[in-house]
């Protein structure tokens, strides 16, 4: 997402519906509705002052009504099916996008937390979709008022005609300008507030160290520098905007004066004249919101390249095009079902003189042997940036290695299902997430058939039994926003709650405890070591105190032929 695609072409962004033509045709309706209101209130005014037979003054007190009501009943109209429609398919698309951020999770996702990449996402998303609305809509509702009002002035007299015309002309050319002024500065404000928020978080994070080699000095020289560059981008960007803003009004001034000259009392008469000098500044007026749709339409563009930046890459890992098989499997268990398993089915897993790499530029894991067996607790020590991480995200196939092998029972992991791969194995990385919803609602996600008893012996193996007891409504206890909250302890124990429920018989934990202090982390690591007697399970730590418990430990920090083999 940090790389951004050239802006999609407007046409792609701006892509008329059934539901946005229509919501366009209401929109025109109301704003024309609007037009002609000024206009025959003009004609109103100026021919009752003429004090005519009150009854030849109906007609148009008629008029004026209609339009004052038909205004504001075309707009609701337009707004209740444009934003219908535009909610169904941000629903539609939010599902499509979902489900394809998931192939490329976590790999492709860069050192952003998925939760700032679901957020842009979602943004970025809504930002698309509501062009249909804030853009389409008033594009083609605009047009058809302002063609209506040039055709309907020129029908009584052609000069004005010209004059609404040309003000059209105006306001056209103040939307160019301003969709050039918002898309030309997209890229650079986006560039400098990132520089301004890099440059901020150094300063920030590192001001002891930059005071202790005397470096604060430069280092706020090139805040100060950072925030220069995003003013003047700020600055050229308003200048645009105050530009269009000026632009506008001064058209509907011109286009107004050059009416009044145009128009001829004595020709038309006084109130149809008022009526024609008045049409320029109820266009000008019903149009000047057209302007800002171009913010819009230009933030849709961006929102839609970073959109296509992200999903367009390919996955890390692929299914390969023909399954193999490994001995151990029923064959159930290889077409791609996700169904979790028992601990204890799955074949030994294998890696010898394993590499991987995140981006193929830089080797992110160097040449790694592990042997995984049920009952094989391994913890993996190191560095950081050593590959602890990408170490897990091989076993978890969300990786695939670059040089060595990865095997299941002696079958490359690559050419076996993916799903039936990551069906063996449950991750828990250092902040599993708490959704918004009961308990067993949280514990369901990791098996959703699992009864009320499976759910309490899972609680009671990840060492919450205590804390259940405590909890006013048991399983059925709110969690997460606006319900209880969740301790780090409690929400790492749920982690591996959830783990353990799956019954996989791999288990992956990311520095499980990272967060919690000394006596809650060694009582944490005890209980996931008890609670997954049976499985293998691999947990990268970095509490050397804790390591006299596993079986083997590897220390991806020492080079790989002089690793100790601590088992
Ligand atoms: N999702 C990712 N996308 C791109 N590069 C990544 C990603 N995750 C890790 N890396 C890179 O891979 C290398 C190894 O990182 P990794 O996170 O595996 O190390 P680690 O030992 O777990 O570090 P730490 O102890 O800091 O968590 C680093 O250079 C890191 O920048």
């Amino acid at each position: 997402m940090s790389t951004l695609a050239p802006a999609p072409h407007p046409a792609t962004v701006v892509r008329p519906t059934r539901a946005t033509v229509l919501g366009g045709l209401l929109g025109g309706a109301a704003t024309t509705s609007g037009i002609a209101l000024t206009a025959t209130s003009g004609w109103l005014v100026v021919r009752a002052s003429e004090r005519p037979v009150i009854l030849t003054l109906l007609a148009a007190i008629v008029a004026v009504r209609a339009f004052g009501m038909a205004r504001p009943y075309f707009r609701y109209l337009e707004r209740l099916i444009s934003h219908d429609a535009a909610l169904a398919e941000l629903a539609d698309r939010r599902v499509a996008v979902f489900a394809a951020l998931v192939p490329l999770t976590p790999a492709r996702l860069g050192r952003r937390s998925r939760s700032a990449v679901l957020n842009g996402v979602v943004d970025d998303l809504t930002d698309v979709v509501e062009a249909q609305v804030r853009v389409t809509v008033p594009l083609v509702s605009g047009a058809l008022a302002g063609l209506a009002a040039a055709a309907l002035t020129a029908w009584f007299a052609p000069a004005v005609g010209m004059v609404v015309a040309a003000l059209l002309v105006v306001v056209a050319l103040g939307c160019a300008v301003a969709w050039r002024a918002e898309s030309g500065s997209r890229d650079e404000l986006l560039a400098a507030r990132a520089e301004v928020a890099r440059v901020g978080d150094l300063v920030a994070r590192q001001a002891g160290e930059l005071r202790a080699i005397g470096a604060e000095r430069d280092a706020l020289r090139s805040l100060d520098a950072a925030h220069a560059t995003w003013r003047a981008a700020v600055a050229r960007q308003s200048r645009g905007r105050a530009l269009v803003a000026a632009l506008l009004p001064l058209g509907t001034a011109a286009a107004t004066v050059a009416a009044a000259q145009l128009v001829d009392p004595a020709a038309v008469g006084a109130p149809v004249a008022a009526l024609l000098v008045l049409v320029p500044v109820a266009v000008g007026e019903a149009l000047a919101p057209l302007v800002d749709t171009m913010r819009a339409l230009a933030r849709a563009q961006g929102s839609s390249a970073r959109l296509t930046a992200l999903l367009d890459q390919q996955p890390a890992v692929r299914d390969p095009a023909t399954p193999a098989t490994t001995s151990a499997r029923r064959p159930e268990h290889l077409d791609g079902c996700a169904e979790p398993r028992a601990a204890g089915r799955v074949p030994v897993v294998r890696l010898e003189a394993a590499t991987a790499s995140w981006t193929r530029e830089r080797p992110a894991l160097s040449p790694t042997d592990l042997e995984l067996r049920p009952g094989r607790h391994v913890a993996v020590v190191g560095p950081n940036g050593s590959g602890k991480s990408t170490l897990l995200a091989v076993l978890a196939r969300s990786l695939d290695v670059t040089a060595g092998r990865h095997t299941r029972d002696g079958v490359d992991v690559r050419g076996l299902p993916l799903a039936s791969v990551r069906a063996d194995v449950a991750v828990v990385d250092d902040e599993p997430h708490v959704f918004a919803g009961s308990l067993a609602a949280n514990l369901r996600l990791a098996r959703p058939d699992a009864d009320d008893g499976a759910l309490r012996h899972a609680l009671a193996l990840a060492g919450l039994a205590p804390w259940l007891t405590e909890l006013p409504d048991g399983l059925d206890t709110r969690l997460g926003t606006g319900g209880r909250g969740v301790s780090g302890g409690e929400r790492t124990r749920l982690g591996i709650a959830r783990a353990v429920l799956a019954e996989r018989a791999v288990v992956l934990l990311d520095e499980p405890t990272a967060h919690l202090d000394d006596a809650t982390a060694t009582a944490v690591l005890d209980d996931v070591l008890d609670a997954t007697r049976d499985r293998a399970v691999v947990l990268v730590s970095h509490r050397p105190e804790a390591l006299g418990r596993f079986d083997h430990v590897l220390d991806l920090g020492s080079h790989p032929s002089s690793r100790p083999d601590q088992e």
